[in-house]
C-alpha cells in the first residue's frame, strides 16, 4: 500500500508549493481536504488519524491543534511552523546538520522543519563552532533578505496589490526578538542570542543570509581558507544533502548571491568570503525560502521518513 500523505493547510503558501512538488509522485497517496472544510477542526482530525505522514503548513496555534488532534494515533508528523523547533522529542528537520541527523529523521515520529531564516546561518556557522574556530559565546549577527511570500498568503496579497508601491527593502524585527531566535541559537549551538537583522523585498521568492564575523578578538583568528575548509568538510561526502560549497574565492561581487538564484530548486549554496589581513569574513546562504527555506525541506524530510 502507499504511504498517504495529508498537507494539513494545503491550501496556503506552503502548503501549495508542496502539492506541487507532489503532484507528479505516484509513490504516494496524497489526501485532500475539500476547502470549505480546511479550518473544521472533525475533518482536519479524519483526514490527520487517516494519514501515514500530516504534513503541517499552518500557523502555530494550528499547528499544535493538529498534534492534539492526531492524539494516540500513529501518524507521523512534520510540521512547517515555529511551534515545536526547539521542543522535546521533535527531531529538528535539517538533515544536513550532523553526520547523524538525517538517520534521526528516518527514524522520528515528529520532525520540526525548520524556518527559513535560521537555515543558512546554521548550516555555516555550526561546522565552524563544532570545529572550534568560532567560539559558542561569540557575538554573532546576521542579515539577510527575503521574498514576501516569506510572510504567506497576507503578506503575499499585500504585496501584490502594492505591486511596483510595494517598498523594494525593508527591514524588519527591530525589537530583536524575532522567533526564529531560539532556533538559530540552539542548532548553530551559540550559548548566547544572536542578533537577526531580516529584509523583506518586493520579489516573491528566495533569500540570502550573511553572517559578518569581526574575529580580530579571537586567541586564534582563523583565516578564510580554514573557514572554508571545515564547512567543506562538513558537507563533503554527506548523504540526503542539497547544500553545496562554493569554491573559496576572492572576488568583489558575484551575480551568484541574487536571492532568486535558486528559486524553484531545493537547492542552498554557501559561500565564505574574508580578508585575512583585517581578520574579517562573511558566511552566506544563498537558497529559495519556498524550497529548502519551507516546502522543498518538508518533501526532503518526507522522503527520508519514508525511505525513498
Ligand atoms: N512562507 C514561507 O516561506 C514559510 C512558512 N513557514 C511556516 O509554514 C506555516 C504556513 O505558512 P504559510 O504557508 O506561509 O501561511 P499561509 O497563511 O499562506 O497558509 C496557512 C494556511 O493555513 C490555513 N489555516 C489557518 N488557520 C487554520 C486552522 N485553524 N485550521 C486549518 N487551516 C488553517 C490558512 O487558511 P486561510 O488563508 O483561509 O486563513 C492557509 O490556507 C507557518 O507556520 C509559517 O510560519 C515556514 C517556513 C517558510
Ligand atoms: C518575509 C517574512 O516575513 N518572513 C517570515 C519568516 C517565515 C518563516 O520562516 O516562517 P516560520 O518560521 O513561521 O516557519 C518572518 O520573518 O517572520
Amino acid at each position: 500500500m502507499k504511504p498517504k500523505i495529508f498537507i494539513d493547510g494545503e491550501h496556503g503558501t506552503t502548503g501549495l508549493q508542496i502539492r506541487a512538488r507532489l503532484a507528479d509522485r505516484n509513490d504516494i497517496d496524497v489526501l485532500s481536504i475539500p476547502v470549505e472544510r480546511r479550518k473544521d477542526p472533525e475533518a482536519r482530525a479524519d483526514f490527520l488519524r487517516t494519514a501515514d505522514i500530516a504534513i503541517l503548513c499552518l500557523p502555530d496555534d494550528a499547528a499544535r491543534e493538529s498534534v492534539a488532534l492526531i492524539g494516540d494515533a500513529d501518524t507521523r508528523v512534520i510540521d512547517a511552523s515555529t511551534a515545536h523547533r526547539v521542543a522535546a522529542g521533535w527531531a529538528y528537520g535539517f538533515p544536513e546538520m550532523d553526520r547523524e541527523q538525517a538517520k534521526t529523521i528516518a527514524a522520528a515520529k515528529l520532525v520540526a522543519n525548520p524556518g527559513c531564516w535560521p537555515q543558512g546561518p546554521i548550516a555555516t556557522l555550526r561546522p565552524l563552532v563544532k570545529a572550534g574556530l568560532v567560539p559558542a559565546g561569540f557575538p554573532i549577527t546576521m542579515n539577510g533578505i527575503s521574498g514576501y511570500s516569506g510572510g504567506g498568503r497576507q503578506m503575499v496579497e499585500d504585496y501584490e496589490a502594492k505591486g511596483d508601491g510595494a517598498p523594494d527593502y525593508l527591514p524588519y524585527g527591530l525589537t530583536f526578538q524575532h522567533k526564529h531566535v531560539p532556533e538559530f541559537r540552539l542548532y548553530a549551538g551559540l550559548s548566547r542570542d544572536p542578533m537577526m537583522q531580516p529584509v523583506v523585498g518586493n520579489f516573491a521568492q528566495g533569500m540570502v543570509t550573511a553572517v559578518p564575523l569581526q574575529l580580530a578578538a579571537l586567541n586564534h583568528v582563523p583565516t578564510g581558507a580554514e573557514l572554508h575548509a571545515a564547512i567543506a568538510d562538513h558537507y563533503a561526502g554527506l548523504e540526503h544533502s542539497v547544500v553545496e560549497v562554493a569554491p573559496y574565492e576572492a572576488i568583489e561581487r558575484t551575480p551568484e548571491l541574487n536571492p532568486e538564484t535558486y528559486n524553484n530548486t531545493n537547492r542552498m549554496r554557501l559561500h565564505v568570503f574574508a580578508n585575512d589581513k583585517k581578520a574579517q569574513a562573511l558566511l552566506v546562504a544563498v537558497y529559495d525560502n519556498l524550497g529548502k527555506g519551507a516546502s522543498g525541506a518538508a518533501v526532503q524530510n518526507m522522503d527520508i521518513m519514508l525511505g525513498t
